[in-house]
């Protein structure tokens, strides 16, 4: 396939209850055929607005804006409850570790925990914002995954099972604000880009990006093809314990994020829910095969982290 395709979800929308399974089940041939041939679909009309999103986005940039003393306090690793939680300065993570450091900087949203403690001076408004967005990403995230279980013939509850626990510690799936600075073409290291060539971890991945153009994903044909900002819709792929899940039919593709064209001096954002099952979950091949062992979410989790933040 040489694009991504778009699949309208509004029978199934967020806020709709009494949807036919006739219709699910054509929604769910147009989303398998994306995710065999591809692993990446626009899906339209799901009940997260573009105003949403953008709200998302304002209230991230005015973190990511701040000073770097005032956001420090807030990094990843210094959360007792949740190791994933947290701000992460531009060039710590390499997706792609045979390259220099990532041109991103980050905010994990993890745990939703009460005692968390969240940004606020220079950015009111953050945590209820944060919150409200993560739980409308859930609702559309499990829908997706009902719909994903039908389409291959299986209970429609089978992937849900595994994700019963999203949005509470026993869970990592996580929402992650991104943003990606304007880039001075002078301090770039050789072969850095924005977002190193990388498959994602978990079950699945809903993606929403500003207007900046950059992201692309790797074909069957091992063609990179680009995957522009369509507003009003989110971008959703398939992550690796999907793709063993599903013993290779959905297709966990390489993806990347490149760097804007010389003297394009704008910032790039982006908005990424990593869907992970529930960490106790075992993800075994459902079609009773054996192609991929038994494999304990959490410690796939931590082992794919690892590599990320540079094992020694
Ligand atoms: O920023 C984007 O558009 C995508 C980033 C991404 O693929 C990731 O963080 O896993
Ligand atoms: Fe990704």
């Amino acid at each position: 396939m040489e694009f991504i395709p778009v699949v309208d979800f509004d029978v199934y929308k967020l806020g709709t209850s009494d949807v036919a399974d006739k219709n699910l089940q054509e929604l769910g041939k147009e989303i398998r055929k994306a995710f065999t041939e591809v692993g990446f679909v626009y899906l339209k009309n799901t009940g997260i607005d573009q105003k949403e999103v953008d709200r998302v986005m304002d209230i991230s940039k005015k973190f990511f804006l701040l000073p770097e003393e005032q956001k420090k306090p807030f990094s990843r690793g210094s959360y007792a409850n949740n190791g994933n939680h947290g701000w992460v300065s531009s060039e710590t993570e390499s997706l792609n570790p045979r390259r220099p450091g990532d041109l991103k900087e980050a905010f994990n949203t993890t745990s939703l925990h009460p005692d968390i403690k969240w940004p606020s001076d220079g950015c009111d408004g953050f945590r209820d914002i944060k919150v409200d967005f993560f739980l409308h990403c859930k609702e559309l995230s499990l829908r997706v995954l009902r719909v994903m279980a039908l389409s291959l013939d299986l209970d429609s509850e089978v992937f849900l099972k595994a994700h019963c626990h999203l949005g509470s510690d026993n869970n990592g799936t996580t929402l992650r604000s991104l943003y990606y600075a304007p880039v001075k073409t002078e301090s770039v290291k050789i072969d850095q880009i924005r977002c190193g060539e990388h498959s994602d971890y978990g079950s699945i991945t809903l993606v929403f990006q500003s207007q900046q153009e950059g992201l692309q994903v790797l074909n069957r044909k091992g063609e990179f093809i680009s995957a522009p900002s369509i507003p009003g819709t989110v971008l959703i792929n398939i992550a690796d314990m999907m793709q063993r899940w599903t013993s290779d039919v959905f297709v966990s593709a390489v993806h990347r994020v490149l760097l804007p064209p010389v003297g394009d001096s704008s910032a790039r954002q982006s908005l990424v829910f990593f869907v992970q099952p529930d960490d106790d979950a075992i993800i075994t091949c459902c079609d009773g095969s054996n192609k991929y062992p038994p494999v304990k979410s959490l410690e796939y989790l931590l082992s794919r982290f690892n590599d990320t933040y540079g094992r020694k």
